[in-house]
């Protein structure tokens, strides 16, 4: 798969989020993607997925099967994520999700409706969505993020099946949870531009505490999402 010379912009004249990205990707790569918040690794994802076209430049040599795991699923429709990865399963011609399901330890989730998981939860969905059908390019975006231990530990391994049998894996993620596989390939987005064997630097964020008050039955449960979340949160006082 070839990246020539491709640009984005959203809309005539916004700037470009994109400028000029070359690359070639071969059968069995696994790329890292990095970069600041805003920095457009989530359209350069859409783009290489086919989701979105090129301003100008070129994709090509994209493998047939794509299998696109986004940072948020469309959590807007009425489905549980049984209905919903059945349905997928027939826009992808009877692919098996139920494996995935089992393999990601999803069984206490299938009843549940999309719009109530928590991100974790919704990261899992999307991945069985995206593997099922056994896809030549594998794109994930942020996969790790409130992904439970279990998966986390596994993603890296399913990673290396797919780049096995001549997929090419390509994922967002700065936390580097893709960093033990040998021969990972590093791509960073910087000003627009795709830097080939660097990981963007880590950036530095200011950080805020808020006070949130709710009723005391509540607060584990608000607690445990916050840190599914990846934010630190930890109950203060009581009143009475
Ligand atoms: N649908 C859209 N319409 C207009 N501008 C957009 C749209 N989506 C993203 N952008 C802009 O494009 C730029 C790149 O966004 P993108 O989501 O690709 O970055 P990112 O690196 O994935 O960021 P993050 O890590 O925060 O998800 C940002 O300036 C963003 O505001």
């Amino acid at each position: 798969m070839r990246l020539s010379r491709v640009s984005f912009r959203y809309r005539r004249r916004d700037p470009l989020v994109i400028e000029e990205a070359d690359a070639r990707l071969a059968p069995g790569d696994v790329i890292e993607l990095t970069g600041a918040n805003g920095a457009g690794k989530s359209t350069l994802l859409r783009l290489l997925a086919g989701l979105a076209k090129p301003t100008s430049g070129a994709i090509t040599e994209r493998p047939a099967v794509v299998g696109f795991a986004p940072d948020r699923l469309p959590t807007g429709q009425p489905f549980t994520v049984t209905a919903y990865l059945r349905h997928m399963s027939r826009v992808r011609g009877g692919a098996r999700w139920e494996p995935w399901a089992e393999r990601l330890n999803m069984g206490h989730l299938l009843d549940t409706a999309l719009g109530d998981l928590s991100k974790g939860s919704a990261h899992k969905v999307g991945l069985a969505q995206a593997l099922m059908a056994e896809p030549g390019l594998l794109i994930l975006d942020e996969p790790f993020a409130g992904l439970d231990a279990d998966t986390r530990a596994a993603l890296p391994a399913i990673a290396a099946e797919v780049a096995g049998r001549g997929g090419i894996v390509i994922a967002s993620d700065h936390q580097g949870g893709l960093r033990d596989l040998p021969g990972l390939r590093q791509w960073a987005m910087m000003d627009g531009h795709l830097k080939e064997g660097t990981a963007a630097p880590a950036a530095v964020r200011a950080h805020a505490t808020v006070e949130v008050t709710l009723p005391a039955e509540e607060v584990p449960g608000f607690l445990a999402r916050m840190r599914e979340d990846g934010y630190a949160a930890r109950r203060i006082e009581e009143s009475p």
